[in-house]
């Protein structure tokens, strides 16, 4: 028996996703108690699902695919045209190949050294001024960081720049009028600069350590043994880059949560096991990646529900996060959650969910904890400052989220 799917009744929810944000899925699905609702947007009929069993559905590769369900201004601002997120099958699990050998014990622990380094000098310039804002600063010390560990140059002068057109690719996709398309020219500008960055490194004018990302994007081959296009291998470093660049907003919420929870930064000091739980929770609590979209490859049916082949599927991420079915008190900041934590791949998804290689799971998953330890090992334990008023709370509305003020810091003091 297959049972009808509460629905939105004739409207085109497009707007809705721009007004409920976050809570666009979570707020349909909980209503109905159900882990599946269907609306539309674009004119499209799409199937909303939520919770661990959708996200275990939603990595089904026999059922799902990527090429296709991605809206074009998403590939034209946040990830490229012809990126690893567009492919699927065996392309996609050669190319993921080449991120995965990114990220290796030794990899990890330089981007953990680089990420250190580059804390302590940004620290030692900030205590020369008054005031600070925290995202801006960290936006260019990870830009820094993601140029040294992927190997590509950075002269001093174009830091800010590149640090900017970096966030602008990460914002503009939700953005609209003048700042997407301010959005599509940070990308054109990224590409262009990474391009001839892959020409350098193929016709020997530059050299590139050969564990670096900007080697292995530069020499990778295909299934048919062919180079990548100039273009796709620019767009699949700035896979690397970009996202690196991201942890900035997670890094942000880290001191949010510091100023919220003050015994955090005094547990992180004293035990290293509450480091681990603080970073999970800071990627479980804090809004990052709101849902993602795959296309159904055939009919089948799903908790007594008639999926359609061609349709557009879209997993929460954010009410996966939040589900009270799996997290007790989920709007609770609490660390300690994670201390005897087991979990599943399909739990806690906030950089997605299902196995790393064989599906579209976050690559970045594991720099992203060793650049957030680098950086809330240092903020608990180095960096003294105040907090002058300011407007730091953060909407689920917007997409992506950050906090208001962007998190100012007075009197910052290296210790
Ligand atoms: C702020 C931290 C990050 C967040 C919240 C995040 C989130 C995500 C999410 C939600 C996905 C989509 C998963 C899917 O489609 O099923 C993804 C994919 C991806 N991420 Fe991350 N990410 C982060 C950091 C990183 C880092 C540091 C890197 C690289 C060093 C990275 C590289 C990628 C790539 C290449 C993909 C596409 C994977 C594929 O399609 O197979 N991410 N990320």
């Amino acid at each position: 028996m297959t049972v009808q799917v509460p629905r939105d009744k004739g409207l085109d929810r497009t707007v809705s996703i721009l007004k409920d944000g976050y809570e666009f899925i979570q707020k349909r699905v909980q209503y109905h108690h159900l882990d599946i609702y269907e609306t539309k947007v674009l004119c499209e009929k799409v199937a909303l699902i939520s919770g661990e069993s959708a996200a275990e559905l939603f990595y089904d590769s026999e059922l799902m695919k990527r090429n296709g369900a991605m809206p074009s201004r998403v590939l034209k601002t946040l990830f490229g045209e012809g990126g690893v997120q567009t492919l699927d099958g065996q392309a996609h699990a050669h190319r993921k190949q080449l991120f995965m050998s990114l990220m290796t014990p030794e990899g990890l622990e330089r981007l953990y050294g680089i990420t250190r380094k580059q804390w302590s000098e940004a620290a030692t310039k900030w205590e020369k001024k008054g005031k600070i804002t925290l995202f801006d600063e960290v936006l260019e010390l990870l830009t820094r960081v993601a140029c040294e560990w992927a190997d590509v140059p950075l002269p001093e002068k174009e830091v800010s720049k590149r640090a900017d057109d970096f966030n602008k690719m990460i914002e503009g996709a939700t953005k609209l009028g003048p700042e997407y398309l301010a959005s599509r020219r940070a990308r054109s500008r990224t590409e262009k600069w990474i391009v001839k960055l892959i020409q350098d490194v193929r016709n020997g004018k530059r050299e590139a350590t050969p564990d670096s990302a900007i080697y292995r994007m530069a020499f990778h081959e295909d299934l048919e043994g062919n180079k990548l296009d100039e273009q796709i291998a620019a767009v699949e470093l700035i896979n690397i880059l970009r996202p690196i660049v991201a942890i900035s907003r997670y890094i942000v919420f880290g001191a949010h949560a510091f100023e919220e929870h003050p015994e955090s930064r005094t547990l992180i000091k004293a035990n290293e096991d509450h480091l681990r739980c603080f970073i999970q929770e800071v990627r479980r609590y804090y809004p990052f990646f709101p849902y993602l979209a795959a296309i159904a490859k055939k009919d089948f049916t799903w908790q007594q529900y008639d999926v359609k082949e061609g349709q557009l599927v879209m997993l929460d991420l954010y009410g996966t996060n939040h589900d009270p079915k799996v997290w007790s008190d989920p709007d609770e900041f609490r660390p300690s959650r994670f201390k005897d934590y087991q979990g599943s791949m399909y739990d806690l998804v906030p950089q997605g969910g299902g196995d790393h290689y064989s599906g579209h799971r976050c690559p970045g998953e594991w720099p992203t904890i060793e650049v957030l330890k680098a950086s809330f090992s240092f903020m608990a334990a180095h960096l003294d400052y105040k907090v002058p008023r300011q407007d730091y709370s953060y909407s689920l509305k917007k997409i992506p989220s950050i906090p208001k003020s962007g998190f100012v810091m007075k009197k910052v003091r290296q210790v």
